[in-house]
């Protein structure tokens, strides 16, 4: 049967109708966050934001990133709001949407050189709902490997032939680096039933006159597998003594004929102990690495011989060797595996074993070591059952083991743990308030004392403590015995008594918290910036909050007491080298909240209305800029007011620029013959970014000049015909214009610069505006000569800003398009 490519996916749909309703499972969507994959290194928070909010409303964006060196991974997590928070009725329709249109949508910004120069190219990138568990995404659960595709098929094709089937978590053709199609491509169903319906159905078929191969996909190291050892020539020895030299090795392998042997040698000739040795035929390359493998020479250490690999295999291999051990590690039995932290140095894998052995039997025990071999402070221990491991965990967590207390938790994949804890900070961040851990994280007991705060981010969750073996808090920097604190509210939101938000509780507090005030005024140590309402900025003292931010303190942060135990002068700022000291020493979990902690209340103070999301989405900075935030009052109402007069973006910068790059080169070719090379006018205020950005991409030798027309002045209504308040500096007589405009509206401003340029002699007039509002049009306007018009977006009826365009000479900087919220125009609205 031939399947052409758009036909045969509506005969193929017809067939078996696409399971829409299946996305959310037969119940309702509660997981509206999204895997973002696939992305370039250089794609950030912002854009992303940018990008995923002209869906729905984006609650937080995280880009996953190398811990040392905060470069991305290449993939992200985008959080919606929830569907129970009231904004977002559908959303399971909306990420369906997301999932389907955003996936064949492009985003690629590339450095061609300093780093002020940007261009854009498009990519697909891979969008799917975010699993709970990321070894879905990984493990090639009902995921179909397509061959010998027609390189005219792109992702889009491929998604609608396969939707078919079942829902399609993700589809992707495989592109070189110049984004052609390499041939093959994946599609990761739902569920196994419609991934074999598709290879079944598909797999032999005629796509576009070719016949492809439809079949599950196979991890690379199970092709090998299964495919048996792959032939080889070429042999790699390792373990050579000093003194085995060429002579030795030849001598071994003299009976398999080599064709050369090379021992490796370092600058001053001296052996690196290993060698290659290459063979004519593969059969006697296999045999050499069987007979000599793990062969002892003279007692020295055994031989490794073996298949000879390039770096970058060697590199895959132990890769993949590396992330199978550590899934295993956590693939124990769920429960069964704990998590030790500041463990005592002198603490070994045996010492941790005798430790742990009287709880139940070990499966497997480790101290986690640096390069030089010293311990990391850190280890593992897992139990046969999860019952041993949970006893182990509330008669050891917080023990004095040497010289520190044990911190223990159960383990969890860390991918696991910045899934759930992101989740839930989201939640929080989209509600404004408090929400519960989600149940199912190890060690949470709802309602009891949670410690997150206090901890070093970790990769278990702390555990509830148990009544008398507490972690030992008065042995750590900062800590007060006694309590925990809530981890993630910004402490004034918990405080008493006074107005605005509080969270969870009552007036007056849980009987866990009344307690905890109870201590606080009782004890005045050093060490804890407590949540004593005397101490706060708040509406009863008087103590301005946005000068004293409030926030919860991390682990190390020095406080804000004297040496007598008494509070030092609360008006002082911040201190960000401190802070910055402190953040450095934190995980990135705790980072974040040490920040949030930080930020919330200043924020709260400018924006009491969006105080979560503002928050949030500031805190997808880069951690410097934050910081600046935290130190500089100006800077944080600068960028808080930017992001909250817009009510919605209508194109992001990705969109302008890719836009920008289309017009740029529709004008090149048309006036790459023509002489003289046209003058490019902008209209000055309104076009000068699209005109920059514009010229720049322009391959002709064009001159530049400016005029201005004036009709909208401080308002959002034109006030009639405008007048030219700037005229040109250029001679335009027998030249070629192009107008270049940020947008056409009434078009009455076009028509008397048009007017005005045929006047001054131009041979040709042509227009080039980024925007236009055809629904209100009121003066029509005619090109000169063959002059052409040039349209970036036609822009649907509402009062824009952003990318030249103002509202009261504001929000021209804006490198997005948005619609501006009619609050911050209504009054000056001149009708
Ligand atoms: O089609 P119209 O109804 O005439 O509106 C379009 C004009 O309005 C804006 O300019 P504005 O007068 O606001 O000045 P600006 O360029 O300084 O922003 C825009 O830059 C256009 O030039
Ligand atoms: N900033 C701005 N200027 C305009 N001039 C005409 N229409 C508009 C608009 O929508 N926004």
């Amino acid at each position: 049967m031939a399947v052409p490519a758009t036909a045969n996916a509506t005969s193929v749909l017809t067939t078996a109708a696409a399971p829409v309703a299946s996305v959310t499972g037969g119940g309702p969507f509660v997981n509206a966050s999204l895997y973002v994959g696939d992305l370039e290194h250089n794609v950030n928070e912002g854009q992303l934001y940018d990008l995923f909010s002209q869906i729905a409303q984006v609650v937080s964006v995280r880009v996953c990133r190398d811990q040392a060196k905060r470069s991305s991974l290449g993939y992200a997590y985008v959080n919606f709001s929830n569907p129970q928070d009231g904004n977002l009725v559908n959303v399971d329709f909306i990420l369906l949407i997301v999932c389907t249109f955003i996936d064949f949508c492009i985003i690629r910004c590339k450095c061609d050189g300093g780093s002020e120069f940007y261009s854009f190219e498009w990519k697909p990138i891979r969008i799917m709902f975010s699993h709970r568990d990321p070894s879905i995404r990984k493990s090639g659960y009902a995921n179909v490997f397509i061959k010998n595709l027609d390189t005219s098929l792109d992702n889009k094709a491929l998604h609608d032939i396969f939707a078919a089937f079942g829902t399609v978590l993700s589809c992707k053709v495989a592109v070189d680096n110049n984004g052609q199609s390499k041939g093959y491509g994946f599609v990761q169903f739902e569920n196994e039933d419609a991934a074999q319906s598709a290879i079944k159905r598909l797999n032999g078929m005629l796509i576009n006159d070719k016949q492809v191969y439809v079949g599950l996909f196979v991890r690379h190291q199970e092709r090998i597998r299964a495919n048996g050892s792959p032939k080889f020539t070429n042999v790699y020895v390792k373990n050579l003594s000093d003194t085995q030299l060429m002579r030795t090795l030849r001598k071994f392998l003299a009976l398999m004929v080599p064709t050369s042997a090379v021992v490796m040698k370092d600058q001053n000739g001296k052996s690196r102990c290993f060698g290659f040795v290459n063979f004519q035929n593969p059969d006697a390359a296999a045999a050499a690495a069987e007979k000599l493998n793990g062969a002892t020479i003279n007692n020295d250490k055994a031989w490794y011989v073996g298949r000879a690999q390039s770096k970058a295999e060697r590199a895959s291999e132990l890769k993949t060797k590396f992330e199978q051990e550590r899934i295993s590690r956590y693939e124990k039995p769920r429960g069964a595996n704990l998590y030790l932290k500041n463990l005592d140095e002198n603490i070994k894998d045996e010492k941790l074993k005798e430790l742990f052995s009287e709880f139940g039997s070990i499966t497997s025990c480790k101290v986690m070591l640096d390069h030089q071999g010293l311990s990391k402070g850190s280890g593992f221990v897992a139990f046969s059952t999860p019952e041993e491991a949970s006893r182990a965990l509330i008669e050891m967590n917080g023990k004095m083991i040497g010289r520190k207390p044990l911190y223990v938790a159960v383990a969890q994949r860390k991918e696991e743990r910045q899934a759930q804890l992101q989740a839930h900070f989201a939640q929080i961040r989209a509600t404004g308030g408090m929400s519960p851990l989600p149940s199912g994280i190890p060690g949470y007991h709802p309602g009891a004392p949670q410690q997150l705060y206090f901890g070093e981010g970790t990769p278990g969750m702390i555990p509830a403590q148990h009544a008398g073996y507490g972690f030992q808090h008065q042995l750590m920097p900062g800590v007060r015995p006694g309590f925990a604190s809530n981890f993630i509210m910004p402490y004034h939101l918990q405080r008493q008594g006074q107005p605005g938000p509080r969270m969870g509780t009552r007036r007056g507090g849980n009987p866990h918290q009344m307690r905890r005030q109870q201590l606080l005024h009782r004890n005045n140590n050093p060490g804890y910036m407590g949540n004593n309402p005397g101490y706060m900025g708040n509406a009863r003292n008087g103590i301005d909050s946005f000068s004293v931010p409030q926030g919860l303190v991390g682990p190390m942060m020095p406080l804000p007491f004297g040496v007598s135990g008494n509070p030092i002068d609360i008006q002082q700022p911040v201190i960000i080298s401190t802070l910055a000291s402190a953040l450095a020493s934190a995980s990135p979990w705790t980072r974040n909240e040490m920040l949030g902690g930080h930020l919330y209340p200043l924020v709260e103070r400018l924006q009491p209305d969006h105080v979560a999301k503002v928050t949030g989405m500031l805190l997808e900075m880069d951690q410097t800029e934050v910081l600046h935030l935290i130190e500089s009052p100006d800077a944080l109402k600068k960028k808080v007011c930017r992001w909250i007069h817009i009510e919605r973006v209508l194109w992001t910068k990705f969109q302008i620029s890719k836009r920008v790059t289309e017009i740029a080169s529709e004008i090149t070719n048309d006036f790459t013959s023509i002489s003289p090379p046209p003058v490019i006018v902008g209209v000055a205020t309104g076009a000068f970014l699209f005109l920059a950005d514009l010229v720049r991409q322009i391959q002709l030798p064009v001159s530049v000049d400016f005029i201005r027309a004036e009709s909208y002045g401080s308002g959002t209504k034109s006030t009639g015909a405008p007048t030219i308040s700037m005229d040109l500096k250029l001679n335009v007589e027998g030249k070629h214009v192009i107008l270049v405009e940020d947008i056409v509206d009434t078009g009455s401003t076009l028509s008397s610069l048009i007017a005005h340029l045929k006047f001054k002699g131009a041979s040709s007039v042509s227009v080039c505006s980024f925007l236009d509002k055809p629904a209100r049009r009121k003066v029509h306007f005619e090109l000169v000569g063959d002059g052409k018009y040039y349209l970036g977006f036609e822009c649907p009826d509402h009062f824009v800003v952003g990318y030249g365009m103002d509202f009261a000479e504001l929000y021209r900087n804006l490198p997005y398009i948005g619609v501006l919220k009619p609050e911050y125009y209504k009054q000056f609205d001149l009708s």
